[in-house]
Parts: structure tokens; sequence; C-alpha cells
């Protein structure tokens, strides 16, 4: 298990708004292009999108802003009105003279008129170049009544770059975003594009190939990522023929009480569908007769004599384990958390286990803060991740990105901060942001499923980030597989193609 980063295709990494803004000056110094050319290129796109989604359409309302945006917004309304459009300009504010947006400003003959004056007609195209990167507060009221309209009026709205008001790199709406159709983005994602609730604003997105050459990804190594088997296949564990079980890798799950022992049982279901060799479960004797109604490859093994470090170390080739779902007592977990962070497993720490260092995190990121690899993965939900960074969850600064990176930063682990924008942290300052969860992820025993996929994963050889990654995207393949209403046996049920590479959707 190494943290060495196998090279991962840039096409899939993520920009934030400063790194775009280097991307665009790189591409001017260093890549033959020049500001306008590149505005012509994004107005193109915005144009070609607007043309294909509405062939035939007739009247386009563009809302251009005072800067790039707007830039880009006036180039693609001389386009449209190239090709025969009936165009209305509705601008707010002056672009700065000289910029590259007075120039596409100058070069469009279109009439304009106040955004203020915006009137739409129902079911007409919008196209919102109002603010894109470069919005950093609300946006101003007169930009709000406009957005309004176009939704009174049920226009149709693509939106450039990013919906105007929604922050590209954290996804907050900074007040009066209204819903696109489309979103038309330029060479890369931002994190607004991913992170909610940017992402359900956008509508569909193209990303547009606006001449900045990817050699750009050379100097600045990408280190943000929209996560997909593309981040990790190159890792994922294939079958080997000499394999035995123990050589497959071996996953422990420590069990909770005798009446709550479910959740390590369903850890330990997911380890063997990610393809652990073997799984053992760890608990007292009463919890263990629970289990032992239940399972049935899955073995089981006594911890009566401590904590259980010690039946943990004799299992063989133990190469991760799991603490925390369903667990209970707090005392033994911390106990038990600092003991195995002192020796090989992996631990994956997870609800209880989270829970137990509430009031001494730094006992647990001390334990963590070892020469060399990452020995320990985290798997909050938004109220553990507040136990254990309650400083990081309430500061409005900064994005979920951006807390999950602080916090791995702080603890050394791969923090997976779940939710519906689940965001994989490693302390290496890589991050990737999964898109592909759904609803039916929502339910009892989903986080317990994640954390035995995680642990499976890193039994075999992942690199812990990979495995973190790998695990949060099979196990949204397996919530759209098993569909609304599913529980969380379900998610266990349906988890095998996901584990297979051949039968992965073309990325
Ligand atoms: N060469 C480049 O840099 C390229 C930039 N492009 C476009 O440029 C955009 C970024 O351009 P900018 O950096 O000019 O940013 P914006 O056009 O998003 O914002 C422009 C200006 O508005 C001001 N502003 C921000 N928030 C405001 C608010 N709430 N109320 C009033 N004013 C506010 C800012 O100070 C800034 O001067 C991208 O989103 C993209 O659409 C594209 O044309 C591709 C090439
Ligand atoms: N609305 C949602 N969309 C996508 N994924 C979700 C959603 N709600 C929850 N999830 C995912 O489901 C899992 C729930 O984990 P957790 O809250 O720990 O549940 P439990 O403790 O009941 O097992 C996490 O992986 C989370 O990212
Ligand atoms: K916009």
């Amino acid at each position: 298990m190494s943290n060495q980063r196998e090279p991962v295709p840039h096409r899939i990494a993520v920009l934030t708004c400063g790194h775009m803004g280097q991307a665009d000056n790189w591409a001017i110094r260093h890549g033959g292009q020049t500001g306008i050319r590149l505005m012509e290129n994004a107005a193109t796109a915005v144009c070609d999108v607007t043309l294909a989604r509405f062939p035939g359409v007739r009247v386009v309302h563009v809302l251009c802003g005072p800067g790039n945006n707007g830039g880009d917004g006036f180039a693609a309304a001389r386009l449209l009105k190239e090709v025969g459009c009936d165009v209305r300009v509705w601008s707010l504010g002056e672009p700065r003279p000289e910029s590259d947006a007075a120039l596409a400003k100058a070069a469009c003959s279109a009439r304009f008129r106040p955004v203020a004056d915006f009137t739409p007609e129902d079911g007409d195209v919008v196209i919102d170049a109002l603010f894109g990167a470069g919005l950093t507060r609300r946006l101003p009221d007169v930009a709000i009544k406009a957005l309004e309209k176009a939704v009174a009026a049920r226009c149709r709205i693509i939106a450039v770059d990013l919906p105007s008001g929604v922050n590209g790199d954290s996804g907050i709406n900074l007040g009066g975003a209204v819903g696109a159709d489309e979103t038309v983005t330029f060479f890369r994602k931002k994190p607004g594009h991913l992170l909610l609730p940017g992402r359900n604003l956008c509508g569909a997105i193209t990303i547009a190939d606006i001449g900045i050459p990817s050699r750009f990804f050379d100097i600045e190594k990408p280190m943000l990522f929209e996560n997909g088997p593309d981040l990790w296949q190159k890792t994922f564990p294939r079958a080997k023929e000499d394999q035995h079980k123990y050589s497959r890798g071996h996953v422990a799950v420590f069990s909770g009480p005798r009446y709550a022992t479910g959740a390590a049982r369903l850890s330990a279901m997911a380890a063997q569908r990610a393809g652990a060799g073997a799984v053992t479960i760890l608990g007292d004797a009463a919890a263990l007769d629970i289990h032992a109604a239940h399972v049935t490859s899955i073995m089981l093994r006594e911890t009566s004599h401590d904590d259980g470090l010690d039946e943990l170390l004799r299992l063989k080739r133990c190469g991760a384990c799991v603490l925390g779902p369903g667990f209970g007592n707090e005392g033994r977990a911390r106990r038990l958390a600092l003991g195995v962070l002192g020796e090989p497993p992996v631990l994956v720490l997870d609800a209880d286990g989270i829970t137990a260092f509430s009031d001494a995190p730094s006992e647990l990121f001390e334990a963590a803060r070892k020469p060399g690899q990452s020995r320990l993965i985290l798997t909050p939900h938004a109220g553990e991740f507040a136990r254990l960074f309650p400083d990081l969850a309430d500061n409005g600064q900064l994005s979920k990105l951006g807390k999950a990176l602080k916090a791995a930063e702080r603890s050394s682990a791969v923090v997976v901060y779940k939710g519906s924008d689940t965001v994989i942290a490693s302390p290496d300052g890589c991050a990737a942001i999964n898109v592909n969860g759904t609803p039916s992820l929502a339910t009892a025993g989903s986080g317990d499923v994640l954390a035995g996929l995680v642990a499976g994963f890193v039994c075999q050889g992942m690199p812990l980030w990979e495995a973190a990654c790998a695990a949060v995207w099979v196990h949204g393949e397996a919530g759209r597989a098993a569909g609304g209403h599913a529980v969380a046996e379900d998610l266990v049920d349906v988890l095998r193609p996901f584990t297979r590479i051949s039968s992965w959707r073309a990325a």
C-alpha cells in the first residue's frame, strides 16, 4: 500500500477559478493565444450549444455583465446575429476600457439596452453572461430581477461559464442565482459545477475547448478531480491467477454489542463484495452468537480478553479494519483506534469511532501523524465532521472542498466528507468530488456499506485515497442500481457488477 500517485488523465481535472485564471494567462503568455481569441472561442461554443439545443430559435436575449463573462456574451450575441437570430442585448455596467470585453462589445453591432429594462416573452431563450468566475458577492439587485423575469417567463436559460450568482469555487449561491437549462464552461469544470447547490443549478454542462493547450498541466499538476474510474482504475484490484484468499486481502470489522450487530455485518459483506479474499468480524461472545445466525462465509473471532487489538493482530495478513459502525463503547473505540494506528492494518474509522474522539480529536490526529504514508481513513457525514473539526465546519469562508482538504491535512488522514456531494481529500492536497450519488443512498446502514467497501479496496493494495475514491463511486453506482426505496442490504446485493472493471459504464 503506497500513497504514490499514478498519473491521472488531466481531462477529469477540476480547476479552481484562480487556477483557471492562471491557465488563461499561461495560454496567452506561452500557449500562442490572445485574450480576445479565447473569448471568441468561448463565445463560439456558447453559440454552438444555443443553436444545437434550440434549433430554429429566433429571439435570443443576451444578459451581459461588466467583466469577461459579459465579454463572452457580447461576442456570442455578435455570432448569433450573424447567423440570423433576433438578438437582444441587455447590459449591466460598462466593460473596463481596452479590456477584451470592451473589444467584444465594440465588435457587436446589436442595440444595447440596460438590463433593468429586460422584458422577455414566454419561452424565449436567454443567455446568462452576467457574472462568471469573477463573482465574489451577492448579485446586484438589477441582475437578480432580470433573472427572476427570465424564470417567470419560463425562458430557457443558457449560462455562460456558471449560472450567475454561483460561486465557482464553492458552488454556493451567493444570492440570486437561478437554475439554467445548460451551462457552457471552458477548458475544465470548476468546483462550483460539482458541489451543491451549484451542480443542481447548472443543468447539462458542456465543457468547451477554447484553445488552452493541455500542456498547461505539465506545469500545473492537477490536484482536483471529478471522481470516476479514470481517476483510480490503474490501481483498481484485478484478480490474479496465483492468488489465494489471504493474498487477495483480509479485512477485519469490529462489531458492536448484541443488539447493534447489523452495521458491522453490512461493512463486512461490502468488504467481501469489494473483493477481499477473507473477512473477519471481531466481537464479544453475545454479539458473535447473533452474527453466527446470519453469516456464512464471513469468519467470526471472539474478543474476550482485551479491547480486541490482540485478536486483530493475530489475523492472517489483515490489511485493513473497520471500526465504528454500530460500535457504541466510546472509551474502547478510542483505545482500539489508537492501538490500531500503531500497527500495520489501515484503519477505516467511521460513525461511533469518529464520535469517540469528539472531545479529543488531537489525540487521534497525533496518532495518525507518522512519517510516510497515511494509515487512517475517516468517513464522516456532516454531523460527524463537525465533531472532529468544529472550527472547519463553522467556517463560512471555506467550501466543502476546502473544509475536507484542511481536515485531511490536519488529521493526516484521507477524509471522505460524505453527503450528496461527497469530497474525498488526501493529506497531500489531492481531492475528488463525487457526483454519481443518489438520494437512495440516504438510508440507514448505507455509510456502513461504504466503510466496508473502502476497507475492501485498501486490503487489496489500492493506495488509500484511490481506494476511498473508488469506494465512493462504486457506492454511488450501487445506489443507482438499487433504485428508490432501497435499503442498505439492497446496496450490498447489487454491488457485484461495479467491482468488476469490465462492467463499468463508459466514462
Ligand atoms: N481570458 C480570460 O480570462 C477568459 C475569461 N472568460 C470569461 O471570463 C469570466 C471571468 O471574467 P472576470 O474575471 O472578468 O469576471 P466576471 O465577468 O465574472 O465579473 C466581472 C467583474 O464584476 C465585478 N463583480 C464581481 N461581483 C460583483 C457583484 N456582485 N456586483 C457587481 N460587480 C461585481 C468584479 O469585480 C469583476 O470586475 C469567466 O467566467 C469566463 O466567462 C472567457 O472569456 C474565456 C477567456
Ligand atoms: N441525498 C444523497 N445523495 C447522494 N448520496 C447520499 C445522499 N444522502 C446520503 N448519501 C450517501 O449515503 C451514505 C450515508 O452514510 P451515513 O450518513 O454514514 O449513513 P449510516 O450511518 O446510516 O450508514 C454516505 O455515503 C452519503 O454520501
Ligand atoms: K454566467
